[in-house]
């Protein structure tokens, strides 16, 4: 009997506790101590098929923020473009800092930029923009490294042409593309014909690590993968390790010839990102005494791949996924094409100065993006202060994220979200302003720049040179992984392009 009353009495009183605590928080489901709300997250998930269904589940029921406990947690996800802004970014210094995967931690040390955070994150982040911005992203020099890179590959496609009266395009080529742009950036190399392996290498180590990407490697302490994963655990380490020697190795060999003295840099011209973080670890070198201990060759591995990490799949899926949806709408490939030839009058080539004239395509790679949308969950931040919004307090130490992909998919903003059709962002040009596949606030991402540009002048030169149509059927199984955190849709999907 005393032990029933006792059971009993703490059972209410950690039920107390546990509504007390969520008092002030957004609402959310009724959570139980201990496991939150895990058990009914879990069943939305399965039962809609998908994360983002799940969280959009969520936000017809509590509204645009509502709160879910991931155990003693409470996460708190934000789902509309107006209290994003609220809490990103006018709130955005309480929560700079992201949450971090016990096993990224480990695995990164706090270099890079993606695992990173305070004082060592923020210096990352400024040079990143600023080594970017040395490099020519935002001016006409990164329009010419990409359409380089991109005439490049058509000029394979046109000799395929020749050859078979059609090239065929698989994911390979957006990959290819958008890989040897970001290594021209980064190391200053592209892929070509002799160093394609290289390429396939390294794509395939980013497939191996994005295999141990799911909720769960996320989520558990790394003492536990170590004790009951090892294999799994280890097969982490070494796929990462195996990155870092692979797209470090032209910054270790350039750091051996720039001591040898047989490699100078021109400051005033830095070849790629490695050349202005080189310099910078001279420059500091030189302050000795109070030099900042961010600038190092270890820092600058993990920032390349973090960069490739971040800046490849994202961009080349969001091609291949793009591309997948214009086969289907030859209607749409018309319009856009329509609208290129008279800004181009068929003379030249697409440029970046272009898009103010170009209404349709830039709707239509809107389009593109809400429904790429790349992540299912957004990456959560801590917020370090009480953050207050809307009538709620998010008190220190909660998860708190932009739910992009349940943004994306809200009817009342996109109407008819399922349907693909550019159209909604032309009938309100204040939406789009409102689309954020790149996040919002502090950590949003550094690359939007680079990947815009991408996106843009891809797009719209291949309409602009090639006829499209489906090789084959168009993969419909939607999200490949819908309980991963980033979305990957089936790539076998496959085109034919011929010439226009
Ligand atoms: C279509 C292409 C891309 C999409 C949709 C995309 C999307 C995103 C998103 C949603 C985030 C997280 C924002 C947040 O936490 O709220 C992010 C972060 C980031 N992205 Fe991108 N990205 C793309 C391309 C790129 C490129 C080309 C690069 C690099 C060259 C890049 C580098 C990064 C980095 C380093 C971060 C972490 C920033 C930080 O923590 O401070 N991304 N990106």
């Amino acid at each position: 009997m005393i032990f029933l009353i006792t059971f009993f009495a703490i059972v209410i009183i950690s039920l107390v506790f546990q509504f007390r605590k969520s008092s002030r928080l957004p609402p959310g489901p009724l959570s139980l101590p201990l496991i939150g709300n895990i058990h009914q997250l879990v069943y939305q998930v399965w039962q809609r098929k998908g994360i983002a269904a799940a969280l959009d589940h969520y936000r017809k029921i509590y509204g645009n923020a509502f709160t879910i406990w991931l155990g003693p947690i409470p996460s708190v996800s934000i789902t509309d473009f107006e209290t994003s802004h609220e809490v990103f970014v006018k709130n955005g210094k309480k929560c700079a800092d992201r949450q971090i995967a016990p096993i990224f931690e480990h695995i990164t040390g706090g270099f890079g930029l993606l695992s990173a955070n305070g004082e060592g994150w923020a210096e990352m982040r400024r040079f990143t923009l600023l080594a970017f911005r040395r490099l020519g992203v935002g001016s006409n020099q990164i329009e010419r490294r990409i359409m380089a890179e991109l005439n490049g590959r058509c000029s394979e496609l046109d000799l395929e042409i020749t050859q078979n009266g059609r090239a065929i395009v698989s994911v390979d080529f957006f990959d290819l593309t958008v890989g040897s742009v970001i290594n021209s950036l980064l190391v200053g190399k592209r892929f070509e014909e002799d160093t394609k392996d290289d390429y396939l290498t390294l794509k395939h180590l980013f497939d191996a690590s994005a295999e141990t990407f799911s909720l769960f490697d996320l989520s558990v302490p790394v003492w536990f993968l170590k004790w009951f994963f090892p294999s799994r655990f280890q097969m982490t380490c070494d796929v990462r390790q195996k990155i870092l020697n692979h797209v470090a190795k032209e910054a270790v060999d350039r750091q051996r010839r720039l001591e040898s003295g047989e490699y100078e840099i021109n400051s005033e011209d830095p070849k790629d990102f490695v050349d202005v973080f080189l310099d910078k670890i001279k420059e500091e070198n030189k302050i000795k005494k109070d030099s900042n201990p961010s600038y190092t060759m270890e820092s600058l591995k993990y920032m390349l791949v973090d960069l490739w990490l971040a800046g490849q799949g994202t961009t080349s899926t969001t091609l291949y996924a793009g591309f997948m949806k214009l086969v289907q709408h030859p209607e749409i490939i018309q319009k856009i094409r329509e609208e290129l030839l008279e800004v181009t009058e068929g003379k030249r080539d697409l440029k970046l100065e272009d898009r103010r004239n170009t209404p349709y395509l830039n709707a239509t790679i809107a389009e593109i993006q809400r429904h790429a949308s790349i992540l299912n969950v957004n990456f959560w931040r801590i917020n370090n202060e009480k953050i207050s919004f809307g009538g709620y307090e998010v008190e220190p130490g909660a998860l708190i994220a932009a739910q992009l992909g349940a943004f994306h998919v809200r009817e009342d903003t996109f109407e008819n979200p399922n349907e693909f059709n550019p159209d909604k962002f032309l009938k309100n040009e204040q939406l789009i302003q409102q689309l954020i596949p790149f996040g919002i606030g502090k950590r949003s991402c550094v690359g939007e720049q680079i990947a815009k540009s991408e996106l843009y002048l891809v797009f719209g030169n291949l309409i602009l040179r090639y006829d499209m149509k489906a090789d084959g059927p168009i993969p419909t199984n939607g999200d490949f992984y819908p309980y991963s955190s980033a979305r990957l849709p089936d790539t076998s999907g496959k085109m034919q392009f011929t010439k226009f």
